[in-house]
């Protein structure tokens, strides 16, 4: 049996990656079965988060018992297919009429692995461009920080001022602030509450400094976020850091031109309505001088590439995040390439970018004691996060381990929060509440799945009267979907609604019994209402999936594990579901499935790490 039919029967493919397959057929009859084969594994191995697919380790896509062909037997085939372009360098722009490339050993589908290089291509513009005003190239006299990286003398009052551990040598928030001044292109790392907002604001501090003492304007910034509530959570942390900085005697003058409000991504590079590209790209460049993204593990390959080329020459780009998170579902892992890419030329030097990792964590809370736990699961160590979570001894955090259900054990619990959703006093305050407590899941589908439970949450609200609500709904109905108090989680992103995958929103009932859904608008405190029935694909936000709740965080997560394994349990996806609790956490699972879910990584496909660093190998 060929491949294709193979893969086919074991119903791996999507029909998408099928069609790809067909209309090369059909183009050309006497493409070879494997070439087809590599088409449509290509195609899915984007949709699976890769940016190309390895023939060397098929299983690793599908894992269907498929007699897979030797590398060799990919290799011969795909070079001497017309389908498939091979270019000489991987900085060339590969020939449009083949759609797809053969690189760095992956398949791609042309329009990726056009992404990947214009991604490199952009980075390297921003990172060898000095920077605006930049200390490199002064002719002042520095003063030494106790990093490798010295300040201007007249600046260095200020930095000493932001950073008063500086000179103790191994404060990395003062070297990331002190990298900034030198370079273009930065990358700021590190877990939860490890400082890297705090560092950040203090680092733009210091760039207007630097623009005022160069006698120039004070520099543009944009603060953006893959969502619209990481932004707003950035936002929130930056103007509290700016807070503390009044309360340090930082020069006021310097803190107000520091934004307050952050952005999505997509609403910083200007969407175009039913159009998939962008307002600003390299022809049109951002109006900004620097420009800071949070959550960058999030982005997307192809978002990514976007937004690298419409940052304008000499201006300054500085991706923040935390690398032990899931990456973006579709084609990523970009930010791990890029790190890899600036690790590997530490020593080379070939990739202009400047990483700094924070591993101090900052935040400290009596209530929840999440740090030694994180660090466990992030090691991937299953016998140190079994003990702690068995121990019982880390305040804010309960392992109900064996049990499955959420529903059962902690009904009265769980429903006595949902419940008070409806009573608050405005959609403001419902938007408050509902972010106290949210259960989140490995999976969609299935008896742990979020739209199960979700289908639970709301058949128990109902039954218990919530849905009747006090102002006059009328007597609950199975049938109404929308009730006073129903928690909404849009998953498509609307420019045209400004809502986007991942926004949540609350359904109330006015006092004249209109219900109306109301989500987050640009001020907290004024909340935007929509018609239910003219919003864009949601669901119930009850429960979410670990994917969806990435950049956000809320005050108890009940973190729930499937019965049995999952390909997509994984230790990134423990951590990131973890780290999105304040102050309590409770988790449910079974040790085996904890303790494989820790063992599996999700490694990615990718050229970037290659591409940027001109490394060997492929994978990130
Ligand atoms: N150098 C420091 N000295 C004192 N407090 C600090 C310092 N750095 C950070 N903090 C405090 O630690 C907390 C977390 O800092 P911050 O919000 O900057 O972390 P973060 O890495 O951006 O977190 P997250 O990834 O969760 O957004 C804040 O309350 C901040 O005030």
């Amino acid at each position: 049996m060929s491949l294709l039919k193979a893969l086919e029967r074991a119903r791996a493919l999507r029909p998408l990656d099928l069609a790809l397959a067909h209309s090369l057929r059909r183009l050309d009859p006497d493409t070879p079965d494997v070439v087809l084969a590599a088409a449509a594994l290509a195609s899915l191995a984007v949709a699976e988060g890769h940016a190309g697919f390895d023939p060397a380790e098929p299983q690793r896509l599908v894992d269907a018992p498929i007699a897979w062909p030797g590398v060799e037997t990919w290799r011969e085939a795909l070079e001497a297919s017309r389908w498939v372009a091979r270019p000489e360098r991987d900085d060339a722009e590969s020939a449009p009429d083949a759609p797809l490339v053969f690189e760095h050993g992956l398949v791609y589908l042309r329009r990726y692995r056009e992404y990947e290089r214009r991604l490199a291509e952009g980075l390297r513009r921003i990172g060898h461009a000095p920077p605006q005003h930049g200390a490199a190239g002064e002719a002042g006299a520095m003063s030494p920080t106790g990093s490798d990286t010295p300040v201007p003398e007249a600046l260095a009052t200020l930095f000493h001022q932001l950073f008063p551990d500086a000179t103790s040598g191994d404060d990395a928030q003062s070297r990331a602030a002190a990298a900034a001044l030198h370079h273009s292109l930065l990358l700021v790392t590190g877990g939860p509450g490890t400082g890297k907002t705090t560092t950040i604001t203090r680092m733009l501090v210091l760039l207007a400094a630097q623009a005022r003492e160069a006698g120039a304007p004070p520099p543009r910034i944009a603060l953006a976020a893959p969502t619209g509530r990481a932004a707003e959570r950035m936002a929130e942390s930056v103007r509290h850091a700016v807070q503390a900085l009044t309360a340090l005697r930082v020069d006021a003058d310097l803190c107000a031109r520091l934004p307050t409000t952050g952005t999505t991504l997509h609403r910083l590079l200007g969407t175009i309505p039913d159009k998939p590209v962008f307002r600003h790209h390299a022809d049109n460049p951002l109006p900004f001088d620097v420009v800071v993204v949070d959550e960058a593990s999030m982005i997307d390959l192809p978002l990514m590439a976007k937004l690298v080329e419409a940052v304008p020459d000499g201006a300054r780009l500085v991706l923040l995040g935390d690398p032990d998170q899931l990456p973006s579902v579709e084609a990523g892992d970009v930010l791990a390439g890029i790190l890899r890419a600036a690790e590997a030329s530490a020593t080379a030097a070939p990739f202009p970018a400047r990483h700094i990792h924070l591993t101090r964590g900052w935040r400290q809370s009596a209530a929840l004691d999440l740090a030694p736990l994180a660090a466990a699961v992030r090691e991937g160590d299953a016998d140190t996060t079994l003990s702690l979570l068995r121990g019982g001894q880390l305040s804010g955090v309960q392992f109900h381990e064996g049990e499955a259900d959420p529903l059962q054990a902690h009904r009265e619990h769980l429903l006595a929060h949902w419940t008070a959703l409806a009573e608050a006093s405005d959609p403001a305050d419902a938007l408050a509440r509902a972010g106290r407590l949210r259960i989140l899941t490995a999976v969609r589908e299935g008896p742990q799945g979020a739209r199960g439970l979700n289908a639970r949450i709301e058949g128990m609200l109902l039954q218990t009267g919530l849905a009747a609500s006090r102002r006059g709904a009328g007597p609950a109905s199975t049938a109404s979907r929308y009730f006073h108090g129903r928690l909404l989680l849009i998953s498509e992103n609307s420019y045209r609604h400004r809502l986007f995958n991942g926004d949540i929103g609350i359904c109330l009932r006015d006092d004249g019994g209109t219900l109306m859904a109301w989500f987050p608008g640009d001020d907290p405190r004024n909340p935007r209402p929509f018609h239910p029935a003219a919003l864009p694909a949601h669901d119930s936000a009850f429960a979410m999936t670990v994917h969806k709740a990435q950049g956000s965080e809320f005050d108890e997560v009940w973190l729930v594990l499937p019965e049995r394994d999952n390909r997509v349990l994984s230790r990134e996806l423990v951590y990131t579901g973890m780290t999105r609790a304040r102050t309590a956490l409770h988790l449910i699972g079974h040790q085996v499935v904890l303790e494989t879910a820790l063992r599996r990584l999700t490694a990615r496909w990718s050229g970037s790490g290659a591409r940027l660093g001109r490394e060997n190998g492929h994978r990130n």
